[in-house]
């Protein structure tokens, strides 16, 4: 115990409390929007939501806000008002997802980068990350659900081979590129996308007691 003439020594300092109230662990917090892209069954959907959580950030799809905005699903919108249409209002809506104040991690619809115009605007006011998966890893994801109207009627693998040749190069500019393997979990693949992110330097503030990235060194 000190005394008024005798300096506090470091022992009266109050002991740490192990199990006692701690500051939640603060997150890694997004500086711009994420746009994920690429082909239907890479995980944008669902690897973006985990993403999300993991940075606190809203998430948002843009098929998910056309059918809002339409009160249709996809398949509706391409089979009563065509692709084209389809095409016009993703351009707009991730015009409006990009400009939100807070920045959201948005997962594009598979063909939204192949626009030139959603592509300039993606690739300056967004960090780009591209979720590539093999083609037996897409042909085998994307058969859970019959609801993708490009791949309605037709042989999928040749449909997806098909969109591969034209869209991998395209998706190819995007700033970050990730690998979605098989077998692995969505948060896996969520968590290699944050590594991603961290070394762009510009997209995500690390909280004071974030953690830090998974990779182990070579
Ligand atoms: N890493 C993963 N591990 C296991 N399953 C996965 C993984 N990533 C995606 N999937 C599964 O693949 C299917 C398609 O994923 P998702 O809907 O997220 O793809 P998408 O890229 O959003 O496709 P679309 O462009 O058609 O919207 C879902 O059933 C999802 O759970
Ligand atoms: O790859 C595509 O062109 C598409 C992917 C989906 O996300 C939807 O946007 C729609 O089914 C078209
Ligand atoms: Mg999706």
């Amino acid at each position: 115990m000190s005394t008024p003439d005798t300096p506090p020594s470091p022992d009266d300092a109050p002991a740490a409390l192990p199990d006692g109230p701690r500051a939640p662990a603060a997150r890694p917090r997004l500086l711009r929007p994420v746009a994920l892209v690429g082909l239907m069954g890479a995980g944008k959907t669902t690897v973006g939501r985990r993403l999300a959580a993991m940075l606190d950030a809203p998430f948002v799809d843009s098929d998910e806000e056309i059918e809002a905005a339409a009160r249709m699903s996809v398949a509706e919108i391409f089979a009563s008002m065509g692709e084209d249409a389809f095409r016009q209002g993703e351009r707009r809506v991730i015009a409006r997802l990009v400009r939100q104040s807070r920045p959201a991690v948005i997962a594009t619809g598979g063909g939204a980068f192949m626009n030139d115009d959603t592509r300039a605007l993606l690739l300056s006011r967004a960090a780009t990350v591209w979720i590539r998966a093999e083609l037996d890893t897409l042909v085998e994801r994307v058969g859970r659900k019959n609801t993708r109207p490009l791949l309605a009627g037709g042989d999928p693998r040749r449909v997806l081979a098909e969109l591969m040749a034209r869209r991998h190069p395209v998706y190819a500019e995007a700033a970050v590129v990730v690998d979605s393997r098989r077998g692995e979990k969505h948060e896996a693949v969520a968590a290699r996308i944050l590594d991603g992110l961290r070394a762009l330097g510009d997209v995500i503030e690390e909280g004071p007691d974030a953690p830090q990235s998974q990779e182990t060194p070579a």
